[in-house]
């Protein structure tokens, strides 16, 4: 049974950007993950506030200048991936403000292989433990949301690069009766391993609309929304469990010069820093909905990133957020905002669930399995034939050798005639046990008249009652070019009841070639039954009689 619902509060980091000099005015605690900003009231004028000049946070965790990325990785990102396999959604976020390391956070830098961050990093977790579990199935999708002075747009749209933003397809969002978020036209594509993913990363990056500004060569300009979907279950079972994770890099606060910026990058911040005010109101209203204060309405409506962040604020999502500071001295009033938005954010609580379910699909494809294995026991237990496949041409010639040396046989195309049988019930077919074949075979063969003189051994036609032996031989013939199909060869005449059967077999969808006949049943009968004959493994019901055949009286 799936465990019940857990509350669990978002996980805060704080990260520190290295700088070139670093203020005094700052100081860690990594024992107790506390951050102190230490003002003297002459110089916090300016700054956040006159009023204090000491100011002092607590995190989950600090990741100092000095946290290389696979720490950042395995503190932050690894618990939210293991969790994302087991069912669990996850969010990862970083906020910041600008150019103080979220996209180096998320996605990393751009130059060294060490500098991958959390997206490329949790790919390849994923993948790594996908081929660790090899009693589990996954699969893994792939979407990637930009959202763009407040519209959604898909970053792995194929139209991209060859359309203007304004002409492009947009991500609409709709809210579903539980009150989950979903996308309309927002593409997923599945990654069938880490190269595919990371492909889908490296084209999503690469169309993400960036611009350069004062504090950033690289700024981006939208948030931005890496999902990876996981659907995973137990080999043999129908339980499914879904889960998503989302790696998201919000855009910085941005202050923007009153002159020398232009009214895009105007345009641009005006939404950046609107979309970021209605996150703080909408973290505020969960911190007051947390204390027990009487908060009907969380205003995520307010802008698309407050709804795509919906369940991860608040709903069912394991939520973590990076806060990102630069540690310079006139950045210390942006990084005392962050910590405090943080210390916020601690407060919201989510209700984890786990995301498992029954899968109608896989559970009628399992109980048709059952079924096949429960037909093929009784077969079984009838004492009815393994199926096998087509013969080797070793066991062809074999075959026709033993034919051969009982009749008449000549490799021209003549027919091996066989006496006429009554109606009977041949129940071993080319499928079966070759040397019981043969046997019975070169028992028929035996009784062949010595007028025969064919590349095909076939019961003749006595009557529309009669049953066929379905095999031939022919000294000549090379099975491979009739293979499949009816495949009956022109240059291999065929008549009699032998034609009468090919025809059967070819309506019936047979493989059939002038050596052989694959009817995938080990029982063949004439007269009305005969359209109860199935292709596949078994015959419907009827008088079938067992193993052998019995020649006819006449025979
Ligand atoms: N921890 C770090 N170690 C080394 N370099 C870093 C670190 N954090 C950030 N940088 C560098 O600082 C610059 C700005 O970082 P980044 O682009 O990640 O900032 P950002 O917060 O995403 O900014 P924006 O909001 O403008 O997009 C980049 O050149 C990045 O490589």
């Amino acid at each position: 049974m799936a465990p019940g619902p857990e509350v669990s509060g978002i996980d805060i980091y704080l990260r520190i950007k290295p700088v070139q000099r670093a203020s005094t005015r700052l100081a860690f605690d990594t024992t107790e993950n506390k951050i102190k900003f230490v003002i003297p009231r002459n110089e916090a004028a300016g700054l956040v506030t006159n009023r204090r000049g000491h100011f002092e946070f607590r995190f989950n965790g600090i990741l100092t200048a000095e946290a290389k990325q696979d720490e950042v990785f395995e503190r932050v990102a690894r618990p939210a991936v293991m969790g994302a396999m087991s069912g669990y959604n996850g969010t990862i976020f970083a906020y910041g403000q600008t150019g103080s390391g979220k996209t180096f956070t998320i996605t990393g830098g751009p130059e060294r292989y060490v500098d991958r961050g959390i997206i490329p990093r949790s790919i390849s977790a994923i993948f790594s433990e996908i081929s660790k579990r090899a009693d589990q199935q996954f699969t893994v999708h792939i979407s990637y949301l930009e959202i763009y002075n407040n519209e959604g747009y898909d970053l792995l749209d194929a139209e991209r690069e060859i359309k203007a933003m304004e002409d492009l397809q947009q991500v609409h969002l709709g809210e579903a009766d539980d009150g989950t978020v979903s996308y309309r036209n927002l593409s997923m594509y599945r990654a069938n391993n880490e190269e595919e993913a990371l492909n889908l990363l490296f084209l999503g990056d690469t169309n993400r609309t960036i611009s350069e500004t004062p504090m950033n060569m690289a700024s981006s300009r939208s948030h931005c929304i890496f999902t990876i979907h996981v659907e995973g279950r137990k080999v043999g079972e129908d339980l499914v469990r879904r889960s998503k994770l989302n790696l998201v890099d919000l855009a910085g606060y941005q202050r923007v010069p009153k002159k020398g910026v232009d009214r895009t990058t105007h345009r641009e911040a005006k939404y950046i820093n609107l979309s970021l005010h209605y996150l703080k109101q909408v973290i505020i209203a969960r911190q007051e909905k947390a204390m027990g204060m009487n908060r009907p309405h969380i205003p995520y409506r307010n802008s698309m990133m407050t709804m795509a962040l919906k369940d991860s604020l608040g709903g069912n999502c394991r939520t973590t957020m990076v806060a990102t500071v630069n540690s310079a001295q006139d950045q210390l009033d942006e990084s005392i905002s962050t910590c405090r938005f943080a210390q916020r954010v601690a407060m919201v609580r989510n209700t984890v669930l786990l995301n498992e379910e029954l899968d109608p699909s896989l559970m009628i494809r399992r109980l048709k399995q059952e079924v096949r294995e429960l037909k093929e026991e009784i077969r079984l237990l009838k004492g009815e034939e393994e199926e096998r496949g087509p013969l080797t041409p070793d066991e062809i010639t074999r075959l026709q050798g033993t034919v051969g040396s009982h009749g008449d046989f000549h490799n021209d195309g003549a027919r091996v005639q066989l006496p006429p049988y009554r109606p009977f019930i041949q129940q071993h077919m080319i499928r079966s046990d070759l040397d019981e074949l043969l046997y019975d075979l070169g028992t028929w063969a035996a009784a062949v008249s010595p007028a025969a003189t064919g590349a095909e051994a076939m019961v003749p036609k006595a009557s529309s009652q009669d049953v066929a032996l379905v095999a031939s031989g022919s000294s000549s013939g090379s099975d491979g070019a009739n293979r499949g199909g009816s495949g009956i060869s022109p240059d291999h005449p065929v008549s009699g009841f032998g034609a009468h059967l090919l025809s059967y077999a070819e309506a019936a969808g047979w493989e059939a070639t002038a050596n052989w006949i694959r009817t995938g049943v080990s029982v063949m009968q004439s007269g009305p039954q005969v359209e109860d004959v199935q292709c596949g493994t078994q015959v419907s019901s009827g008088p079938w009689e067992t193993a052998g055949y019995e020649p006819s009286a006449e025979g």
